[in-house]
C-alpha cells in the first residue's frame, strides 16, 4: 500500500518531528497543504503535548503525526494522551518503539521509526511497524554514520514494507532522487526552517538561510549521540572539548538548553541550530504551501524528463 493511502495524505512527505520546533503553527500548516505535520514531543511534558495535539486538531482536518524521542523519560506518559487525544499515527526517533508496540497495536495506531542504519531498519520490521523512514547523516539533529544515497537502496533492500527517505531533501531533484532509490515518499526537516510558519527566532531562520553546503559538522560521537548542526561559536567549544576528551558533565553543561537558546532567544552563536547539509540549498522563506507544491511540481518535472533519457549508449 502506498504511504498516501496509509496515511489519508495527498502528497507523499513528512514534515520532521523536530524538538520543541515542530509545534503551531507548523505542523497544522503541512497537513493543510497536503503533507504529513508531525508535532514534536521531544522535552515536552503530557500536558504541553495535549495542548500541541488539541492546536493541531483546531488547525486542520487533515492527518498529523506525534513524533516521540525515544531517549525521553516520560514516553508512557505521552502515549496516554496520544491514544486519549485519538492520534493515529506515531513517528518515533533516537532509540527503539519495542516496549510500546502492543499497546500501539492495541490502539490501531500506525508507527512509523526513523532509523540510521539497515540493522535498525530489520529490527524495526520485526517488530511490525507499518513502515519505516530511513534517515541519511546528512540530516539535522541526531544523525548515522550513512549518507541518503547509500542508506535508501540498501533499507529497501533489506526489508518489504514502505521505505520513506530522508536526509538531504529539499526540492523536486531530491524527491525524485528517492524515489529512484526505491522510496514511496520523503521526509523533510531542514527546508521546513526556511518556512514563514516554522516557529523559530527569526534568527534561527535566518542562520539556516546564510549557511551553505559546508556550514554544518557533527558534534557528539564522543557521547554515542552524533548531532549534526550549523557551525558557530559553541560547537567550535565543544569540538575543542571533545577534541581534549573532556568528561560527558563538561559537554552536556555546554550543550544543556542550547536548543532553546538558539531557537526561541535567537541566540545561534552560543545555541544550537541543528539543521541539515541541505541548508545551503534553503535560500528564501516560504510558506509552506508554497513549498510543498514546488517541490511535488518540480518532482513530476524531472521524473518525467528521467524518463526521456537512455542511460544505454546507442
Ligand atoms: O536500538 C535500537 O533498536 C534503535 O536505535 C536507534 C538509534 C538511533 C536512531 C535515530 C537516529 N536518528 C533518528 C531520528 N532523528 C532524530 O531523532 N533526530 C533528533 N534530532 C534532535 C533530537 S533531540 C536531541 C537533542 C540533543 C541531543 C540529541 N538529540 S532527536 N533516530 C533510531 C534508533
Amino acid at each position: 500500500m502506498s504511504i498516501t493511502k496509509l496515511l489519508g495524505i495527498k502528497y507523499p512527505i513528512f514534515q520532521g518531528g523536530m524538538a520543541q520546533i515542530a509545534v503551531s503553527p507548523l505542523v497544522g500548516a503541512v497537513s493543510n497543504a497536503g503533507g504529513l505535520g508531525v508535532i514534536g514531543s521531544g522535552g515536552f511534558t503530557a500536558e504541553r503535548l495535549r495542548d500541541e495535539i488539541r492546536k493541531a486538531k483546531a488547525s486542520t482536518d487533515k492527518p498529523f503525526a506525534v513524533n516521540l524521542m525515544l531517549m525521553m523519560n516520560n514516553i508512557p506518559e505521552l502515549i496516554e494522551v496520544i491514544i486519549e487525544e485519538g492520534v493515529k499515527i506515531v513517528t518515533t526517533g533516537a532509540g527503539t518503539p519495542a516496549p510500546y508496540m502492543q499497546t500501539f497495536k492495541e490502539n490501531g495506531i500506525i508507527v512509523i521509526p526513523v532509523v540510521p542504519s539497515v540493522k535498525i531498519a530489520k529490527k524495526m520490521e520485526a517488530l511490525g511497524v507499518d513502515a519505516i523512514v530511513a534517515e541519511g547523516t546528512e540530516a539535522g539533529g541526531h544523525v548515522g554514520e550513512t549518507t541518503t544515497m547509500a542508506l535508501l537502496p540498501q533499507v529497501v533492500s533489506a526489508v518489504s514494507i514502505p521505505v520513506v527517505g530522508a536526509g538531504g531533501i529539499a526540492d523536486g531533484r531530491g524527491v525524485a532522487a528517492a524515489f529512484a532509490l526505491g522510496a514511496q515518499g520523503v521526509q523533510v526537516g531542514t527546508r521546513f526552517l526556511a518556512t514563514v510558519e516554522c516557529p523559530t527566532h527569526e534568527n534561527f531562520k535566518q542562520a539556516v538561510i546564510a549557511a551553505d553546503d559546508t556550514s554544518t559538522t557533527v558534534t557528539g560521537r564522543s557521547l554515542g549521540g552524533p548531532v549534526r548542526s550549523i557551525k558557530n561559536s559553541m560547537i567550535a567549544e565543544f569540538l575543542k572539548l571533545e577534541n581534549e576528551n573532556a568528561s560527558r558533565e563538561e559537554l552536556e553543561k555546554l550543550s544543556l538548553g542550547s536548543l532553546r537558546k538558539a531557537v526561541f532567544e535567537g541566540d545561534t552563536e552560543h545555541g544550537s541550530v541543528m539543521a541539515g547539509q541541505i541548508c545551503g540549498m534553503c535560500n528564501e522563506i516560504t510558506t509552506v504551501e508554497e513549498m510543498i507544491t514546488t517541490m511535488f511540481e518540480e518532482a513530476q518535472a524531472v521524473l518525467q524528463n528521467l524518463s526521456k533519457i537512455s542511460v544505454i549508449g546507442a
